[in-house]
């Protein structure tokens, strides 16, 4: 119940909780309140300890064969091997868990970085703070789209409507209203009351923060809070599979090894020991911990370039991004409008001025007295207007604010840009909506939304004299007119006067411009503003003009798209726009193709998902589309077989998000709703941040790519020397400690290292991925099994070749087994690119890479030298003969990669490549 709230007046409510309802909270209050109640959060599940994921790395079950090999082999007294082989399955684990931490660690701070914010007023200033610091007490501002952040007693309320079903279950829309209550009733029946997680999907309102954290409804239902799971990627989920047959396989091989083994009269103990070690080493378990890795690191770069990732899923569809739909405004351009261009009847005026500074003037020349005109134009454009323009040297606004103090002139506009534009423009006439709102007050007002793409507000005088005043797309607008302002006065609107209004929006949009028409209707004295249908107000309207703003592209945004073009993706524009503004800007921006079609949201009604789908290959602009429309552009898109991404920011563009492969929303214009229906977020509403995603996301599937053929080529290359040796006849090449120590030494750190390689300059000049393709197509399956043959060969070579020559074991192992681990750490350096030669990547570029691979070498270094070791590894120092051969061989493969792939890798980049 939410308890006696309700029931209380605004006026009342604000006594209790000791705020003013104008001001707010002050700050230091705030601070007081949140150390006494705590943060607005719900509780969370426990987080998995450290000692817990240290524990889940044994949870393997060939680790498990291997500690209870060890331990039998401690019974028999070979003590120096068990602790030797203990420490190094701790080493792994202590990866393991390394790998794993960062992971999580990564992720966490995404779910930060995507935590909720809330607008509240706190010491007469409007701002954004996250949504944890709420305290009883403090006013909220709501808008369409938002999740409520706490339990809110509305005191201010324009056409709300909320959706309760998180609380109630109930999925229809409630509308919501100021009045006080009777009894106190449940959350369900309470109108004056909006609840913590329930979402507002119409209107505007404001209220006061009842109750915060687990003492809000939602606390008390449910408790707790259960994280969501972070869902698998499609290749996690692949590579599991991958991983279980790989095991099988390998388990399968090593089993005979140890047979062969036996049968050729090896103990049976150090057999079946060698035969777990090679199965530890051979199964690639830290393969998906090394794909979150990667993933998770490939999220923070793509944090670093503005993009935020919500679902881990989409780092992998992205690189497969074949279509982008972007929004218009704000995305493809700077969302900063200033009005150009006004029409009235009797002509045109150009107005000059820089951004928000309400400097300009009017120039032109009109014909017969246009003064009233334009004086109820910018009268109109001041007071239907819900931007605020003011002069702060403060920043308001919250963490992603751009402009925060870009100009020292410290015009700015709080709201949406497009009335900013209009307000700006009315005031460098002399109109200010604080002096015009002393006349006459606002009474109601319709919201804008992109449905209806119009605004209305009611303002009433102390006369009684009642105006609706309509601002909105012109077409739109126009189509309610009946009358226009001529002179002063309205007259019939003839269909001459019709055609020179349209010609003149035409003229305006054709040039870029966004253009907004104005109107009003004077109602009937006796108008009964809160009972009245307020649709019936937006009838018989009196046409009094046009304003065109420009909103230039974003520079940024302009080479994005043609690197698009370059990638092989194709890029939509989607606005709520007028087709001609859309096209203009379309060209500006070389976004529609040479034979681009444009289609708009009424062509998008006639048509049947089948010709949609048949036209949208080809369609580059999409205007005067309303959001249902956008869901029907993914569906069509997505049933041609594209991978589609697309942007949203309002409360109804959720659908089309959701539905999209990659949905993005908008970081500091979108809605709560829309972000939490988005894989992604564009943390500077910027369209090039899309195109930096896809490149990311492009490289980190490359990335994985490298650091799977590394590690099964390698692993290929070690069962099969030990395969082999035993079939051929040759004593055992490797000890399972030497199989263990190389397994550490080779696949944990270069591995790691190659998860971040720097991404090959030319990732966006090749055409996207199939998402269905195998990880192992493009011949990675065959190259795995090659290097890999070929790694074995070399190392038996060596072995056989050293082994008949001194007949000494122990020398021939070392040989082997630096062979072996040299090969591999070589080999590494090969992976870098399927493309290009490392001669072209360079061999320096990943400092990471060559770090672990130097520490690698020290360490094995060290095993061959270090008197202490040479006991613990079976190992003997080796001379400098010894260390030319090893080195010569090991160097070969890769070596002659380089040389072969001064032919081939050329040849083939020049297929592979799109034409720009
Ligand atoms: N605040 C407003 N009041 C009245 N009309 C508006 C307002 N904002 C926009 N419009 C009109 O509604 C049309 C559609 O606007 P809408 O906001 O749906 O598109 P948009 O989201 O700005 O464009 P885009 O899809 O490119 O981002 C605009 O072209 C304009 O004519
Ligand atoms: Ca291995």
């Amino acid at each position: 119940m939410p308890g006696i709230w309700p029931t209380l007046s605004a006026e009342e409510t604000a006594l209790r909780l000791e705020v003013d309802n104008s001001k707010g909270l002050s700050d230091r209050e705030a601070r007081t309140r949140l150390a006494r109640i705590g943060l607005n959060m719900l509780e969370k599940g426990p987080d998995v300890a450290m000692w817990q994921m240290f524990l889940n790395q044994f949870k393997d079950f060939m680790v498990l064969v291997l500690l209870a090999a060890t331990a039998i082999s401690g019974f028999l007294g070979e003590w120096s091997d068990a602790v030797t082989i203990s420490i190094i399955v701790l080493l792994n684990a202590v990866l393991g868990v390394m790998q794993e931490y960062r992971a999580e660690r990564s992720m966490e701070a995404l779910s930060e970085l995507t935590a909720p914010e809330a607008r509240v007023m706190r010491g007469g200033l409007e701002k954004k703070i996250p949504a944890a610091e709420l305290v009883p007490g403090d006013i909220v501002i709501l808008e369409a789209g938002d999740r409520v952040p706490a339990d809110i007693r509305l005191t201010h309320t324009v056409d709300i409507e909320a959706v309760e079903a998180t609380l109630t279950g109930e999925s229809t829309p409630v509308k919501k209203h100021t009045h006080t209550q009777e009894r106190q009733v449940g959350p369900a029946d309470t109108g004056n009351m909006v609840f913590m997680g329930t979402i507002l999907t119409r209107g505007r309102g404001q209220g006061i923060v009842v109750a915060t954290g687990m003492a809000t409804e939602m606390g008390q239902i449910a408790g707790m809070i259960r994280e969501a799971e972070n869902e698998p990627t499609p290749l996690q989920r692949r590579l599991a599979q991958l991983g279980k047959g790989l095991v099988t396989f390998c388990l399968g091989v090593c089993a005979l090894v140890v047979v062969a083994g036996i049968q050729r009269g090896e103990p049976v103990y150090q057999m079946f020991l060698t035969g777990v070690s090679l199965a530890v080493a051979a199964i690639p378990e830290g393969l998906p911990a090394i794909v979150t890795v990667a993933l998770a690191i490939g999220v923070q770069r793509m944090i670093r370039r503005n993009s935020i990732i919500r679902r881990l899923p989409a780092v992998e569809t992205l690189g497969c991004a074949t279509f982008i739909c972007s929004d218009k405004t704000g995305t493809l351009t700077q969302n900063e409008m200033t009005v150009r261009r006004v029409y009235v009847a009797g002509g045109e005026l150009e107005v000059t001025g820089e951004g928000y500074d309400p400097k300009g003037k009017f120039i032109g020349e009109l014909r017969g007295s246009t003064e009233a005109g334009l004086n109820k134009m910018m009268y109109i454009a001041a007071l239907c207007n819900n931007s605020v323009l003011f002069r702060n040297s403060i920043s308001i606004g919250g963490l992603f604010r751009k402009n925060g103090g870009k100009n020292s002139v410290a015009w700015q506009i709080n709201g949406d840009p497009t009335e900013g534009a209009l307000m700006v423009m009315a005031a460098k006439a002399g109109f200010w909506r604080e002096r015009l709102e002393k006349q006459d007050l606002r009474l109601a007002e319709i919201p804008f939304d992109s449905e209806r793409k119009r605004m209305t507000v009611i303002c009433g005088d102390k006369n009684g004299k009642k105006e609706a005043l309509v601002k909105g797309a012109p077409d739109v607008v126009l189509g309610l007119c009946t009358h226009y302002l001529k002179e002063g006065r309205p007259v019939p609107l003839d269909n001459r006067e019709r055609s020179r209004i349209l010609a003149a929006n035409s003229d305006m949009a054709e040039n870029a411009l966004r253009v907004l028409g104005l109107a009003y209707h004077e109602l009937p004295t006796g108008f009964n503003v809160k009972g009245g249908d307020l649709a019936e107000v937006e009838r018989d309207l009196v046409f009094v003009g046009l304003a065109g703003m420009i909103d230039p592209p974003r520079p940024a945004a302009v080479s994005a798209v043609h690197t698009c073009r370059r990638a092989g993706i194709k890029v939509a524009m989607i606005t709520g726009d007028h087709q001609l503004t859309a096209q203009a800007v379309a060209r500006e921006m070389d976004i529609a193709g040479r034979d681009g079609r444009t289609l708009t949201g009424e062509e998008i009604e006639k048509l049947s998902d089948e010709e949609l789908a048949g036209l949208a290959e080809n369609t580059h602009v999409y205007a005067r589309v309303s959001p249902r429309h956008k869901l029907r552009i993914v569906k069509a898109l997505k049933a041609n077989g594209h991978v589609v991404a697309m942007t949203g920011d309002g409360v109804n563009d959720a659908p089309a998000v959701k539905e999209a492969d990659i949905g993005i929303s908008m970081g500091i214009t979108g809605t709560d709703v829309t972000r939490e229906a988005s894989a992604m977020v564009l943390a500077d509403d910027n369209f090039s941040s899309i195109v930096a995603a896809v490149e990311e996301g492009r490289g980190i599937y490359e990335n994985i790519r490298k650091f799977i053929r590394y590690l099964l080529s390698c692993n290929v290359g070690e069962v099969l020397v030990m395969f082999l040796a035993v079939l051929g006849g040759l004593p055992l090449p490797l000890l399972p400690i030497q199989i263990l120590w190389m397994n550490l030494v080779t696949d944990g750190l270069p591995a790691m290292a190659l998860g971040v390689d720097p991404i090959d300059r030319n990732i966006m000049r090749r055409p996207p991925r199939d998402p269905g393709e195998s990880i192992f197509s493009h011949g990675l399956g065959l190259r795995i099994l090659g290097s890999g043959s070929m790694i074995a060969v070399l190392t038996l070579l060596v072995f056989g070749y050293s082994f008949i020559e001194g007949r000494n074991l122990e020398l021939s192992r070392t040989m082997a087994f630096n062979t072996l681990v040299f090969l591999q750490l070589f080999y590494v350096f090969a992976c870098r690119s399927e493309h290009v030669s490392i001669r072209d990547i360079g061999l320096f570029t990943n400092p990471h890479l060559v770090g672990a691979v130097l520490i690698s070498m020290l360490l094995q270094v060290s095993v061959t030298y270090l008197p202490f070791l040479n006991f613990i590894f079976h190992t003997v120092p080796l001379g400098l003969g010894h260390w030319l051969v090893i080195l010569a061989v090991a160097a070969l493969p890769t070596g002659l990669g380089v040389l072969l792939a001064g032919f081939g890798g050329r040849v083939k980049e020049k297929v592979t490549y799109l034409k720009v």
